[in-house]
């Protein structure tokens, strides 16, 4: 198993890219097999995730090639993929599990499996299960449904209105998906809103949506063109920096070419309120996504308080987000957060009892933790569960703590291979240990 070593760091300076958004990533992937014709994906995110989608996608008769780090794809149209000959691994992708959840039923006579790791395992289906069955899905999967491998037998689908009960871009993606492949209208309503990268794609490739308030509406389709890809930075990795260049005494950091869609960016609105200096210096669209370049720079922090709406927004960043609070003024809340136990780890537990075992500060609450700061951090050996998020975020707090500070490194590849390079090329004081 691979290490990273870390150990407090004096100033970060510099300017850095960060790899290709990752929930971008696995949608121009299977958007591009659904469609017609050739599609170049470049700025791709290369990283265990999103190899696990493009092996599924592949399996399904798709044919992608990878050259000069651009992604091919020659999509078949959206009847035109074949029956798997063997199960299908999304690996510890709830993206890719979910969204091809909904392709795979929709696709009439296709027999298909697909399961992942230890970790995907044991993550809900049901969310995806159940409302795909209301349009005449054949599904079984392991606890009552709930766990995969699922099993799936592709059937024609019958359009139905779907009121969600958790804001999930995955569980919406899954069912505008199928919606494309039902016959009839298809409504989804979230609770509240979850990352849009799908309905932005559907704008982009000229597929039916009609948004509503909270309420999109799709239809199903015969065929359409593919169109090329450029996947923006992803603000989830960039987080990782954000975070660095704020806690490090003296820093300043550049982030080009960052994805900065306002239902990614809810941690910004969090760090203003902190007193974080960052500024966006520049701003620019591409193929219906929001850009810019990011500056940020060492600040002192106040507490913060997290809850409701903007949840969604920042759903990955709040294991980072825990640590910056352990270097703010106060007591930081995080509240409506229970949607952490159901990711690759629990995320709950894994960060408290982290900040706890540095000599930081933290307790569970109902739905919940809260970090009392500032504290100083020393280091140690942090539990990450093989969660990528976990493992980077307890890594950049070693970048502040006395001591050394140990992590798992191997589930960094899951969504931000280059990290270990980049927050060395700032000045970061890493070093990977082999064992
Ligand atoms: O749709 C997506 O690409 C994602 C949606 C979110 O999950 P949920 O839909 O489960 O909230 C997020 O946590 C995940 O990293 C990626
Ligand atoms: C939750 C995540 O991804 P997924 O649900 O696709 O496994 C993540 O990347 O933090």
């Amino acid at each position: 198993m691979g290490k990273l070593l870390v150990k407090k760091s004096k100033v970060l300076k510099g300017e850095v890219e960060v790899p290709g958004d990752k929930s971008i990533s696995h949608r121009a992937l299977i958007f591009s097999s659904m469609g017609e014709g050739e599609s170049i994906i470049r700025n791709f995110l290369f990283s265990q995730d999103c190899i696990s989608t493009m092996n599924c996608l592949k399996s399904l008769g798709v044919s992608i090639e990878v050259y000069d780090s651009i992604v091919r794809v020659k999509g078949n149209g959206i009847k035109g993929f074949k029956e798997p000959e063997n199960v299908l691994d999304a690996g510890n992708s709830g993206t890719t599990i979910r969204l091809l959840t909904g392709l795979l039923s929709g696709l009439p006579g296709v027999f298909s499996v697909i399961t992942g790791d230890s970790s995907l395992r044991r993550r809900p289906m049901k969310r995806v299960v159940d409302p795909l069955r209301k349009m005449g899905a054949n599904i079984w999967g392991r606890n009552n449904d709930n766990n995969p491998p699922l099993a799936i037998k592709g059937e024609k689908l019958v359009g139905e209105s779907h009121i969600l009960n958790v804001a999930s871009a995955q569980v919406k993606s899954a069912l505008l998906i199928a919606g494309l492949l039902a016959e009839g209208e298809t409504c989804v309503t979230e609770p509240s809103l979850s990352r849009d990268h799908t309905e932005r794609m559907f704008q982009y490739l000229g597929l039916p949506l009609k948004r509503e308030g909270l309420t999109l509406k799709t239809h199903g389709i015969e065929s359409y063109k593919n169109k090329d890809f450029n996947i923006p930075g992803d603000f989830s990795s960039a987080a990782f920096i954000i975070a660095a260049g704020l806690l490090v005494e003296g820093s300043k950091v550049i982030i080009k070419n960052v994805g900065i869609n306002p239902t990614r960016t809810g941690m910004l609105d969090i760090l203003k309120e902190a007193g974080a200096k960052f500024n966006i210096i520049d701003t620019w669209e591409d193929g219906g996504e929001l850009i810019g370049n990011l500056m940020i720079e060492y600040s002192d922090l106040k507490a913060f308080e997290i809850k409701g709406d903007i949840v969604p927004t920042l759903i990955d960043e709040v294991p980072i987000l825990a640590i910056i609070a352990t270097q703010a003024k106060g007591e930081s809340i995080f509240k409506d957060v229970e949607e952490l136990k159901v990711k690759e780890s629990d995320r709950i537990k894994a960060v408290v009892d982290g900040i706890n075992k540095m000599g930081g500060k933290a307790k569970v609450i109902d739905n919940g933790f809260v970090v009392y700061g500032p504290t100083k951090l020393k280091g140690g050996e942090i539990e990450t569960y093989g969660d990528h998020r976990i493992a980077m975020a307890f890594a950049i707090a070693g970048l502040i703590a006395d001591d050394e500070t140990i992590v798992e490194s191997d589930s960094i590849n899951i969504s931000f291979p280059t990290f270990t390079e980049t927050i060395k090329s700032l000045g970061g004081n890493v070093i990977e240990l082999q064992s």
